[in-house]
């Protein structure tokens, strides 16, 4: 019986491994991690990330061929293919801060790797890691081998946050790099035994090592592309009177473009579109590769532009302050149906409200008062390090913020609204009797497109939508760009 074991049981290795574990029954699991927490909550009722479907498939193989575990040791000893799921952050000191990947944890997981074990494995690249880490984590196994053989394999994983199971389920491919030599393509047929037990082989796609490692870099910076350019578009579209959503679609219909992926937003978040994108940009860089470098730099200016020109757009068109107005903010997590709120663009929006003087009531449904706390204190890429090495910023600033459990309590004599993620349940709201309740003139500024505008502004709000024709009340206030 082959086991499997997987270190890093977080968004990636935890719902990668339950699928894997239930569409496999003969192979035994196991997903290990240094987090006590993170594996209590695994074992537990309530699992430590919200993801739907997620908990009907652990509860289907935990316990029988599905196991979580603090003991990393045994199982990595035990197993026959090791796969690394551990965070790859952006460094936040030293050389490359700022941008390149920190493998310091990708490179104590291997370390351990080495010492543990006393058969031959396959060692298998989950996390997303810089083109060619592959060889330097080779160097690690291989110099502390005692005569024990390790394949390296990258199999980056594609699934989005919130259609996580969904896009495990039915993959739009699956990309195994390995070594081109005959031990290294054994390996590659290994591993894709194991994902042709639910994904028809013509979608298991087998590539050299580094074009694995690459292309899941280049296929985050392209989906964050689209989003820059639908973005851009969006500021233009304000400016002229043309409808962002109108151009998308007319561009998304020639299949050359696609229709997915264009939807204009206050910007994109996520622990990965701009981790990666900075690593790819770091990369060309060390390559001498300037105008690459640059050409990608592009797409986190826009993206920092958006969010600036959302909360821009607030405090001009509410007489160009928010001093001591209160404004509802509806959504913290970066996109809906998940709890997720790392690189949220809601953190960037309330910390440039809060500095104007705002007084913030937030209400998301699945994200805890403790984390947007969090959230709103730490500095910059410190969020995926550990806790003593993360900076938090002056207390003060969080008097002016509560957190609130529902969107009739965070919109309660509120000036503004500001719509931050496109939470289903936020099309359903009584605007009548929000509208009633808040001071006026009253605001919507939605930086989703996920109200119906024509409605509110019916029932006599004052609405913004990222990228669509500006009324006359916003037309008449200073620009923002
Ligand atoms: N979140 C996502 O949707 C996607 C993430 N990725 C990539 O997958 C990787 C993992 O991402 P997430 O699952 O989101 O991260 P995460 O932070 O949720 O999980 C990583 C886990 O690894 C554990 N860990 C770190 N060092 C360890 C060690 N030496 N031994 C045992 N456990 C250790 C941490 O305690 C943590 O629980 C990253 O490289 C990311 O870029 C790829 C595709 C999608
Ligand atoms: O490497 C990763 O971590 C993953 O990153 C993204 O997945 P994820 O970040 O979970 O979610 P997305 O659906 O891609 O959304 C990312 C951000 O872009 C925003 N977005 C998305 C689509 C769009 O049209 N407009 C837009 O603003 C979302 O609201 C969200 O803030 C990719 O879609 C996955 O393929 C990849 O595996």
């Amino acid at each position: 019986m082959v086991k499997i074991c997987c270190i890093g049981a977080g968004y990636v290795g935890g719902p990668t491994m339950a699928v894997m574990a239930l569409k496999c029954p003969e192979i035994e699991v196991a997903v290990v991690d240094i987090s006590e927490p993170r594996i209590n909550a695994w074992n537990s009722d309530k699992l430590p990330i919200y993801e739907p479907g997620l908990d009907d498939v652990v509860k289907q193989c935990r316990g029988r061929n599905l196991f979580f575990s603090t003991d990393v040791e045994r199982h990595v000893f035990e197993s026959d293919i090791v796969f690394v799921s551990v965070n790859t952050p952006t460094k936040t000191q030293g050389l490359g801060a700022g941008k390149a990947a920190d493998l310091t944890y990708w490179e104590s997981a291997a370390r351990m790797i080495a010492d543990v074990s006393k058969s031959s494995k396959i060692v298998v690249e989950k996390s997303t890691v810089p083109v060619r880490t592959a060889e330097a984590i080779e160097k690690i196994l291989m110099h502390n081998s005692k005569g024990i053989e390790f394949q390296i394999l990258s199999n980056p994983e594609f699934l989005a946050e919130g259609t996580a199971i969904k896009d495990l389920y039915n993959p739009d491919r699956v990309l195994i790099g390995g070594r081109d030599n005959p031990a290294g393509q054994k390996a590659v047929k290994a591993l894709t035994d194991v994902y042709a037990h639910w994904v028809p082989l013509e979608r298991i796609i087998c590539t050299n090592l580094w074009s694995a490692e690459l292309s899941k870099l280049a296929a985050n910076a392209f989906l964050a592309q689209r989003i820059s350019s639908v973005n851009a578009m969006s500021a233009l579209c304000e400016a002229t009177g043309a409808d962002v959503t109108q151009v998308a679609h007319a561009v998304g219909t020639d299949t050359r473009i696609g229709p997915k992926f264009l939807n204009a937003s206050v910007g994109f978040g996520g622990s990965c579109f701009q981790k990666d994108i900075l690593n790819l940009i770091y990369i060309c860089e060390c390559n001498g590769l300037p105008e690459a470098a640059n050409y990608w730099k592009q797409v986190i200016k826009v993206n920092d532009y958006q969010k600036t020109r959302f909360a821009n757009r607030v405090v001009s068109s509410m007489f160009n302050t928010v001093s001591g107005k209160k404004i509802a903010i509806l959504g913290f997590a970066f996109k809906k149906d998940t709890g997720d709120t790392r690189e949220t663009p809601a953190i960037d929006v309330c910390n440039r409200l809060v500095a104007d003087m705002a007084k913030l009531s937030i209400y998301d449904p699945q994200v805890l008062e403790e984390q947007i706390r969090k959230d709103l204190s730490m500095a910059r890429f410190d969020w995926d390090h550990p806790a003593h090495l993360q900076k938090i910023k002056a207390e003060g600033m969080l008097e002016q913020v509560c957190v609130v459990s529902d969107a009739y309590e965070a919109t309660k004599d509120a000036h503004g609204i500001c719509v931050l993620t496109e939470w289903d349940e936020f099309k359903t709201l009584d605007f009548k009797r929000i509208f009633e309740n808040m001071c006026k003139p009253a605001f919507v500024f939605d930086g989703r497109n996920v109200v119906d505008a024509v409605k509110l502004r019916e029932i006599g709000f004052i609405v913004y939508s990222i990228g669509k024709p500006l009324d006359s009340w916003l037309k008449d206030m200073p620009s923002v760009a």
